[in-house]
């Protein structure tokens, strides 16, 4: 907030876009920012790198809420019953929670893009190193993240989404906070976890450096129909001019010399 001959100039990150977010976080434009274009040709097999290991338990799952950026399904966190390891990162990593990112139309929407190649959605899934007490602890340190990213390609309808979807009626705005629960994560991602990985940030303020980012292969299946139910979720409150949630997406940062590797020949 700054005050300008008696009138109130207030900037909230919602209402000001990626290209403004240097002025109030500057570490959107350090060495290591997400999300990046990733080049295929340009990745560098890694045959020392372990097989991805994901451990989830639907009994760990806790909410699902509007927080006027995305929407998130948010589990418990204080043991290690759902969680990530081997692939790129040391140690054991907890799930927090997943969330989106969508377009506003089917021909954008991810964050993360291959050689150019856009897609309408992309799922996070969010892990914290437990050599960290909290995942508030853990998002400040260069090794304290690890975020799974899926992209979903227009098909057919994906069952697997359709819980997910149903639950978005209850918290169509912002703030808004429903149960949610048995949910298993892992029913939503491909049959197989070939991935890319590089070291990135957070993709929304506070975008720090701090995120281990495992990139699936592989796309799973959304329909038109199904991407229409995401684009029904509101970024504002109730009471407030609605606004629809879309184009929720940071467009690709410069790569500024970084290695992307590959778990695949
Ligand atoms: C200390 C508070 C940090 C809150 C960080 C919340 C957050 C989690 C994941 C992502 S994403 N899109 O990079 O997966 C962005 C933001
Ligand atoms: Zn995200």
């Amino acid at each position: 907030i700054q005050f300008k001959n008696k009138t109130v100039i207030v900037k909230h990150f919602d209402s000001f876009g990626p290209e403004q977010w240097a002025e109030s976080f500057p570490i959107a434009n350090g060495p290591r920012q997400s999300p990046i274009d990733i080049v295929p040709t340009q990745a560098q097999h890694d045959p020392s790198l372990k097989q991805l290991k994901l451990k989830y338990d639907p009994a760990t799952t806790k909410d699902i809420l509007n927080n006027g950026r995305s929407f998130q399904v948010d589990f418990t966190d204080d043991d290690s019953s759902s969680t990530l390891a081997g692939g790129p990162v040391i140690g054991i990593y907890r799930l927090r929670q997943f969330h989106f990112h969508w377009g506003s139309s089917d021909d954008k929407g991810s964050e993360h893009t291959i050689a150019g190649n856009r897609f309408p959605c992309e799922l996070h899934l969010v892990h914290w190193n437990t050599k960290y007490p909290n995942f508030g602890e853990a998002a400040s340190k260069p090794d304290g993240l690890a975020v799974v990213g899926v992209f979903l390609k227009i098909g057919s309808a994906n069952p697997r989404l359709q819980k997910v979807l149903d639950a978005l009626d209850d918290i169509r705005s912002k703030g808004r906070q429903t149960t949610f629960s048995n949910f298993d994560p892992k029913t939503l991602l491909p049959a197989a976890l070939d991935f890319w990985t590089y070291e990135g940030s957070l993709t929304t303020p506070p975008l720090l450096e701090s995120v281990t980012w495992i990139i699936l292969k592989d796309p799973v299946s959304v329909s038109s129909a199904q991407m229409a139910k995401f684009r029904s979720l509101l970024f504002t409150s109730e009471g407030e001019a609605p606004s629809c949630m879309v184009d929720n997406f940071r467009p690709p940062q410069p790569l500024k010399g970084r290695k992307v590797r590959a778990s695949f020949k």
